[in-house]
Formats: structure tokens, C-alpha cells, sequence
């Protein structure tokens, strides 16, 4: 038996520092949490309870739908709508946002999910994650519209993710630093385990998508080349490269140990008319406030994501983050250029 600090009680603790704070808040976020519990058992059980493959059926994104991008988002609506905590939810796998239905409470907060990240690598069982962001409704909680989520990232109240990988682990900022507690699958508790995570400044790793390298522009194209050049190059040191293909899972590694990821600007992203990859709501945002809160950086290429102001829910960014000198490397690229 572990004597360890649970969730609940390092979030109590936590709002118990914070003025004329409700409950609410700490309610909210032990909702997140046992939604994150349930995916996690359905991730973990996988082909045992049938919740394999593709569902048949594509999201607002034009993105075919596994079975579990489905559940896990019902999972997500199901353990967040009924306590009145929450004005309305915003998901990836959503075409509209989803106000509180009539017959809960309504309350101050809005959330939104990827309920799951990283999902082409579920049939091959490797690591997916849940990502999520709280921020507070602006327009009262009566009729929460799409405008009342279009908030930039500093305004992020809570954000975190869960990794579904070889332990299931939850990271959490409300931004008072970064905590990673890891789940305890016998007592059903997530366990205090990674206390003040802090992304070390240097790294020698990257991560991106080298298949896209032709549509790369130029200041990326520099970055990974003086990489790649490793000791004989500009740079006089070697270095390594990771691609999990879960933004989830990239950036617990890079909390972990360092390291950049990529998933920037290119041609071919312009040519379908997209802002970049991954969505700013649900994935640049929380992630970015947690990468922060580490001691990290994150920006678009010549800016910073958590100052980038939304104009649609679905909207997409060129993400760069991780270690904080090599980010500022990339956004001096950027500005050169
Ligand atoms: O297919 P690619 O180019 O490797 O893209 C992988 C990227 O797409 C994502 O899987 C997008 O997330 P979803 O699985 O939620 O759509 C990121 O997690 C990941 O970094
Ligand atoms: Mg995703
Ligand atoms: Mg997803």
C-alpha cells in the first residue's frame, strides 16, 4: 500500500490556497478525471470488449472516426454534464458546441477535449492520451454560444491530459506549475507520482513528420537540416529523433526529458486551405499551457500559441514546442526569414 498524495487531495489543497473558491472547480476536475479513468479501462481492455477499428463515420474535420474517438467522447459528455459545474462542451469530435442540456445545472465553467489523441495508433496498440482545457463561460451560463469558447490560451483556467501508455498517467496544470500523478489500477487512484515537472532548456531530440519534408518551409527546413548535420554541422552535436504520432505521448516525453516537437506550417496544409495540423482548441492550447507552466516554450513559428485569438471552434495551428532555447531558436529562424 502507497501512503502518496491522490488527485482529489492535491486539488483540494490546492483550492484551498484560492479566495472564495466554490467547489466547483475541484468538482469539475474530479469529473475529468474519472471520464479519463473509464477511457483508460476501454483503452486497456481493447480488443477484449470489441472497441477496435474504425466506426464508419468521418468528424467535422473530414477525419475517419475510430469506435473509440466515438465512446470516449460519449464517456467525456456523460461524466461532465450532470453536476453543474459546466456551461456548455466543445470536442473535436463535435460539429457544435453542447450546451448543458435543459434538465441539469447549468454552470460557470466551458471544457473542451480531444477526447482521443494520437487515435491511428490504437489498432496497433501504442500509446493515445485524452487532452482537455477549462476556461470560464464570459457570456453567463443562459445560452453559452460558440463565441463564448473563442478565448485565447492565456485565458486557459486548467489544462492537462491523461496518457493512456504502459502506466496511465494524468498531468494537470491550473497554472501554478505542472503535477503528473500516475494511476494506481488496484485502488482506482491517480497517485501524486511526478511533482513539478520541468522541461530541461537544451535538448539533442526532435519530433516531426520527416514524410512532409518537401512541403516544409524554409526556417523549419534550416532547424531539422542543422539537426541532421549532427557534429559536422552548424550545430557540433549529434542529435536524435522520435515520431509516435501522439501529440499526447510527444509531449509527456518531452516533459520528461526534453525535446522539440513539430508539427508546423507547410505547403501542403496551405493547399487544403488549413491553418496547420492540430487544432488550437483542443490540442496547441492545453497543451501549450502545460508545456509553459513547465518552463517551456510554444509557438506557431513566429508567435506565441497562447496568444493566437480563436475566430472559428475547429481552427487549426502550426505547433513548436518543447525545450525552451531550441524554441526560441526556431522562432529566430522564423523572424530571419
Ligand atoms: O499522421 P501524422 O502526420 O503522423 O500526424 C500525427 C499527429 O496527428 C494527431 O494524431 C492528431 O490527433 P487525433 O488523433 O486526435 O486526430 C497528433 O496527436 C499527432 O501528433
Ligand atoms: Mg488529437
Ligand atoms: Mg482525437
Amino acid at each position: 500500500m502507497h501512503n502518496g498524495t491522490t488527485i482529489t487531495q492535491f486539488i483540494i489543497e490546492e483550492q484551498r490556497q484560492i479566495a472564495g473558491a466554490t467547489g466547483d472547480f475541484t468538482s469539475l476536475l474530479n469529473d475529468v478525471v474519472t471520464a479519463c479513468k473509464v477511457i483508460s479501462d476501454m483503452v486497456n481492455h481493447g480488443a477484449l470488449v470489441g472497441v477496435l477499428g474504425s466506426a464508419g463515420t468521418e468528424n467535422v474535420q473530414g477525419e475517419t472516426q475510430k469506435k473509440l474517438d466515438i465512446l470516449s467522447n460519449e464517456v467525456f459528455i456523460k461524466s461532465n454534464e450532470w453536476a453543474g459545474h459546466l456551461a456548455a462542451m466543445a470536442s473535436e469530435e463535435m460539429d457544435e458546441i453542447y450546451p448543458i442540456p435543459i434538465q441539469y445545472p447549468r454552470g460557470k465553467y466551458l471544457l473542451t477535449f480531444d477526447p482521443l489523441d494520437g487515435s491511428s495508433n490504437i489498432d496497433v496498440n501504442v500509446s493515445v492520451g485524452t487532452i482537455f482545457s477549462i476556461l470560464r463561460c464570459p457570456g453567463g451560463n443562459d445560452e453559452p454560444t460558440e463565441r463564448d469558447f473563442l478565448q485565447a490560451g492565456t485565458q486557459q483556467v486548467a489544462a492537462g491530459y491523461a496518457l493512456y501508455g504502459p502506466s496511465t498517467m494524468m498531468v494537470l496544470t491550473t497554472g501554478n506549475g505542472v503535477n503528473g500523478f500516475t494511476l494506481d489500477q488496484n485502488i482506482g487512484e491517480f497517485i501524486l507520482t511526478h511533482p513539478k515537472m520541468q522541461i530541461p532548456s537544451d535538448t539533442r531530440e526532435f519530433a516531426i513528420n520527416v514524410s512532409n519534408m518537401r512541403f516544409w518551409e524554409p526556417p523549419v527546413r534550416r532547424y531539422v537540416q542543422e539537426c541532421l548535420d549532427g557534429k559536422e554541422g552548424p550545430r557540433g552535436e549529434d542529435f536524435n529523433m522520435r515520431w509516435i504520432a501522439s501529440m499526447v505521448a510527444e509531449v509527456h516525453r518531452i516533459l520528461t526529458r526534453g525535446g522539440i516537437f513539430m508539427y508546423p506550417m507547410d505547403s501542403k496544409i496551405k493547399s487544403k486551405g488549413q491553418g496547420g495540423k492540430l487544432r488550437l482548441l483542443y490540442e496547441a492550447n492545453p497543451m501549450s499551457f502545460v508545456v509553459e507552466q513547465a518552463g517551456g516554450g510554444s509557438i506557431t513559428g513566429d508567435e506565441r500559441i497562447l496568444e493566437v485569438q480563436p475566430e472559428s471552434l475547429h481552427q487549426r495551428v502550426p505547433v513548436i514546442l518543447g525545450s525552451r532555447n531550441e524554441v526560441e531558436r526556431i522562432l529566430g529562424y522564423h523572424k530571419d526569414s
